[in-house]
């Protein structure tokens, strides 16, 4: 098998490290870069270490294949901190030198997602595996609309959270400050081929409910499944298997509440330290600060409370009622809470309080943000819902204010 990492930054070196120091050196596990890093690797022979640091001790890895995948990154527009549509054409050398990739992690920036499957659309067919490991939500959303429109193309996804605190402290060097873990959650087959949580499913009690890598593939039957479903079996496999990464594999349901209790957090944390140029711990030390992540935590709710509520509407329509079965609604999750979420923020503030974001990252080093995929989910989702997320919007308009001020960042630093 041969995984592929792209986005090589605190958290692609992190999953890339873990996975070549557990995979059998049969595999190969293929670190892919953007040109400007591939120009410092390409001084480095293949095979060249990643490195964690974790409590003050350097670990190194080697084995990694290093390849580039395309242009050089556009520069920013300076005016708004938002990303200037990168070159995503196709390069045929490109494209021959990475060949075709059966599973694929994702690791970049949420902004740059789009453009990066775009670039990689020649090498990746509809049997190969996509996993996004990205802050924030909707990018799935964006990609199905812009690369993938016809399911009968669409490879597998499989949609995560991850906890882990990660930075960066120069190339293939990740500090690992706060251990979390990961959540895999497979995208349901969009023309309902094969149920990947049948065993779940059909468990008789909910204490008894597992998901096997039996329902993704079975091996070792007289035919062995196609490559679609070998594939997604062994990228799972591959990623529970590697123990520093503390991945799960969960209900694909479970893995958007997840991701929906990241999101808030990271709604708080990442633009309130960027904006106050402060470490995670600075955020919550004012009153002023504890209400802001109260506000947030309370318009999220609303929205996340709509959103169950729209999506329970379209199940009960689908729902068919000779089936026999009775339409019973899931509970809004408690995990959604206001006060709960409002305790996470709390929680990862404390465990992550030396650290600094990698929105204040960004807004230092003056390169585009995140915001659009954290508060601007909360906007998008609110507007559609018909409710307004004020406090969301704020934050936002004062993330895309403060990249409109020249050199407002370094002003700062003086
Ligand atoms: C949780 C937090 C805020 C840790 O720094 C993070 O995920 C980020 O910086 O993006």
């Amino acid at each position: 098998m041969r995984i592929h990492v792209v986005g090589i930054g605190a958290v692609g070196n992190f999953v890339a490290f873990h996975l070549r120091k557990s995979l059998h050196p049969r595999h190969s596990v293929v670190a892919l870069h953007r040109s400007e890093t591939a120009k410092l690797i390409s001084d480095l022979p293949n095979g060249a270490p990643l490195s964690i640091e974790r409590d003050g001790t350097l670990f190194s890895q080697d084995g990694l294949i290093h390849l580039p995948y395309g242009e050089p990154r556009n520069r920013v527009r300076r005016s708004d901190f938002a990303p200037a549509s990168m070159d995503a054409r196709d390069d045929p050398a490109v494209r021959q030198t990475i060949g075709p990739i059966d599973s694929l992690i994702v690791t970049s920036k949420a902004f740059a997602v789009r453009t990066i499957m775009r670039k990689l659309r020649h090498n990746l067919s509809r049997d190969s595996t996509i996993v996004l490991l990205h802050n924030g939500m909707g990018v799935y959303e964006t990609v199905i609309e812009d690369v993938y429109p016809d399911p009968n193309d669409r490879p597998n996804f499989v949609l995560c959270s991850n906890t882990h605190g990660l930075y960066s402290k120069g190339p293939l060097h990740s500090v690992h400050s706060a251990v979390g873990d990961i959540k895999l959650g497979i995208v349901p087959d969009p023309l309902g081929r094969r149920n990947y949580e049948a065993s779940y499913a059909a468990a008789s009690r909910p204490a008894d409910a597992r998901l096997s890598l039996d329902d993704l593939a079975n091996v070792s039957s007289e035919q062995p499944d196609g490559a679609r479903y070998v594939n997604l079996r062994n990228t799972i496999a591959a990623l529970l298997h590697a123990p520093g990464l503390c991945a799960t594999w969960e209900p694909v349901t479970d893995v958007h509440i997840a991701m929906r209790r990241k999101l808030v957090v990271n709604a708080f944390v990442n633009p309130v330290s960027a904006l106050l140029q402060c470490n995670n711990g600075g955020v919550l030390k004012s009153q002023y600060g504890r209400a802001t992540a109260d506000r947030i935590c309370r318009e999220a709710e609303h929205v996340f409370r709509r959103q169950w509520s729209a999506e329970v509407n379209e199940q009960m329509l689908a729902h068919n009622p000779e089936s026999g079965a009775e339409f019973q609604p899931a509970p809004f999750p408690r995990e959604l809470n206001a006060q709960i979420m409002r305790r996470e923020i709390q929680r990862v503030v404390e465990l992550t309080k030396n650290n600094y974001s990698s929105m204040y990252m960004d807004v230092k080093l003056r390169r585009p943000t995140e915001i659009d995929f954290l508060n601007g989910y909360l906007v998008r989702m609110g507007y559609r819902h018909k409710y307004r997320t004020i406090m969301n919007m704020s934050l936002m308009h004062l993330i895309k204010m403060r990249g409109a001020i020249p050199h407002a960042a370094h002003a700062v630093q003086s």
